[in-house]
């Protein structure tokens, strides 16, 4: 799987996807500079009276409810069904599922459109599963990842999509396959917009394959080994989210095959 994401990403730096992004207010700076930082192109376009051209013309989507409005939640699901019509691959990002009736009806319409991809944190996929559960605090989770294993599977069985699920150790599930992503710091959970930016390389990664279960991979891998690789040279929340850039940055097949600790399991 490390030559696997090697190739990828070199196919990123060299191919520059543009990488569509509906994404929220807090992030939306950060994330394009992760996209850029990759090697990715990205662009910002909300509004529903162009989303459908920018679909035509982006490789990839992303999709990211953090600011939901009223005006947003209605881009993403023009966006969403004009990507699946012309066979544009998606990932979705539930930020916050289970805080609001509003987040909770947009997911649910979202979730029939079928993601190719969904990536969330622990307490986000168990919301997803059932909106009724109350385990949600905000955008950050009050759960284990591993916690949330069972209800990923359920997710994917139930959609098709690959799931995701962030935290300590981050697991990807497909029909076929599970990987476990044992890289990452806890101080990245006291940076705003990480678990987005990696929702945004995977599509860099989705743009550039056909395979979804490996662009999620690719991403959350690099995401989660940059920031580890940031972490050690920081003094605090501050000085990492400026060093992931040059991390992600200067990821190269050394580093990769250096540090990166992915498991890979048949299912
Ligand atoms: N406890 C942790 N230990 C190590 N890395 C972590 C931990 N929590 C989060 N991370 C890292 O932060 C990334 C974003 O995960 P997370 O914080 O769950 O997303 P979100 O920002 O959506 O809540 C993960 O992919 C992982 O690399
Ligand atoms: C704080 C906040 N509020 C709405 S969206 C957002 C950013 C969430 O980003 P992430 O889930 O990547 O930490
Ligand atoms: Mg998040």
């Amino acid at each position: 799987m490390e030559d696997l994401i090697i190739d990828l990403l070199a196919q990123v730096r060299r191919q520059k996807p543009l990488v569509h992004n509906i994404t929220n207010l807090v992030v939306m700076n950060s994330t394009a500079n992760a996209l850029l930082a990759l090697g990715a192109s990205p662009v910002m376009v909300h509004s529903p009276s162009e989303v459908r051209e920018v679909v035509d013309l982006a490789q990839s989507l992303v999709l990211n409810i953090g600011t939901l409005s009223e005006l947003t939640a209605e881009s993403m699901l023009v966006a969403a069904e004009h990507a699946n019509n012309i066979g544009r691959p998606w990932v979705l990002d539930p930020v916050g599922a289970g805080i609001s009736a509003f987040r909770n009806d947009l997911l649910a319409n979202l979730l029939e459109l079928k993601p190719t991809v969904i990536r969330g944190n622990a307490s986000e996929i168990m919301s997803l599963y059932n909106f009724n559960q109350v385990n949600t605090k905000g955008v950050d989770s009050t759960a284990d990842s591993k916690d949330a294993i069972g209800f990923g599977k359920a997710l994917q069985e139930q959609l098709g999509s690959t799931i995701c699920i962030s935290g300590k150790v981050d697991y990807i599930l497909s029909e076929q396959h599970t990987a476990e992503v044992h890289n990452g710091h806890p101080l990245m959970t006291q940076v705003t917009g990480l678990g987005c930016s990696a929702t945004a390389l995977i599509g860099a990664f989705l743009a550039i394959t056909d395979h979804p279960f490996e662009a999620a991979t690719a991403g959350v891998s690099l995401l989660s080994l940059a920031g580890e690789l940031a972490t050690a040279r920081s003094s605090g929340p501050g000085s990492l989210q400026v060093n992931l850039y040059d991390e992600l940055y200067l990821l190269n097949e050394e580093r990769i095959r250096m540090h990166l600790n992915l498991k890979l399991y048949g299912n």
